[in-house]
């Protein structure tokens, strides 16, 4: 990859990508999603390098889900907008197809099955990856469907334990706090064997020590396994901590990118965020 992700942008804070989005683990150019008479998403256009922790903030309703959900294919965007992964145009692809190429996601308003245990959500998806469609699902039962099925159980064992999740393994998930909910549904995501990871708001609702622990295992999965991570998260400070680089939307347009500390003091930033001109 371009190697210049980390740094300023020559544009300065409010230029547009420091790279063409075809060239990043995740791009995408002119993108804006309208729903009736309201733009949530104007015009957006973003690279993200390899290995990077972008954060995506802004004021409620500033379009963070939105851009998400377009990112990672649970809504088209408006003509004429480009969607990229590992430098393929991916725009046309459904989200199961980009989750398959790497692209992985957790939810704001957790998506898990509240009935079942932690293992039972896991595996879903795990088997999920392994089944698409009609065909491959018959040749699975046909042909190497136990080996598969070992070798998928072996990896979410891996992955429980990588977060702290296995002594919950059979717990159901509506018996679990907020904090280990939200850990699942990362684990979800992990099963799939992202090369990205989408986080919406992934310690909203967490104590002090449920967010504790969220961003050690973030900063873990980023730090020792490479992952590139597009976070959207409210609380500054733990963007600041943790992000690489940082995108300001507003009104759904993006009103600044770049390093956090310099993007926080950007006085355009503080207005939108303080209200004070
Ligand atoms: N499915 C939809 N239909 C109509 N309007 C929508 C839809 N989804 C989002 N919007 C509108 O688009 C705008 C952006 O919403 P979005 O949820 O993306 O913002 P956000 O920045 O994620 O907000 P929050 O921080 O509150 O989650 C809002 O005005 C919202 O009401």
């Amino acid at each position: 990859m371009s190697g210049q992700s980390v740094s300023q942008s020559s544009a300065g804070i409010r230029g547009g990508p420091q790279f063409p989005p075809e060239e990043a683990v995740l791009g995408c150019r002119n993108v804006t999603k309208t729903f009736g008479a309201i733009t949530a998403v104007d015009d957006v256009s973003l690279a993200i390098d390899e290995g990077e922790w972008v954060s995506i903030v802004g004021p409620n309703g500033a379009g963070k889900t939105t851009l998400l959900n377009v990112l990672n294919g649970f809504y088209d965007p408006d003509t004429g907008g480009e969607i990229f992964l590992n430098g393929e145009n991916v725009t046309s692809d459904p989200s199961y197809k980009r989750a398959r190429k790497g692209l992985g996601r957790t939810f704001q308003g957790l998506e898990l099955f509240e009935e079942e245990d932690v293992l039972e959500n896991v595996m879903t998806v795990r088997a999920v990856k392994e089944r698409p469609n009609l065909l491959s699902a018959l040749l699975f039962y046909v042909a190497g469907g136990r080996k598969v099925e070992v070798e998928n159980m072996r990896r979410v064992e891996e992955i429980l334990d990588y977060l702290e999740l296995w002594e919950y393994r059979h717990s159901t998930i509506g018996s679990l706090p907020l904090g280990i909910q939200r850990r699942v549904d990362l684990a979800r995501s992990l099963a799939l064997e992202p090369d990205v990871l989408l986080l919406d708001e992934a310690m909203s609702g967490l104590t002090f020590d449920e967010k504790y622990d969220m961003v050690r295992f973030l900063a873990d999965l980023h730090e020792k396994e490479g992952m590139t991570m597009v976070m959207i998260e409210h609380d500054l400070e733990v963007v600041t901590d943790v992000s690489e680089r940082m995108v300001v939307l507003d009104q759904g347009a993006i009103i600044a990118r770049g390093r956090p500390e310099a993007v926080v003091d950007d006085p355009e930033v503080q207005r939108i965020y303080t209200g004070v001109e």
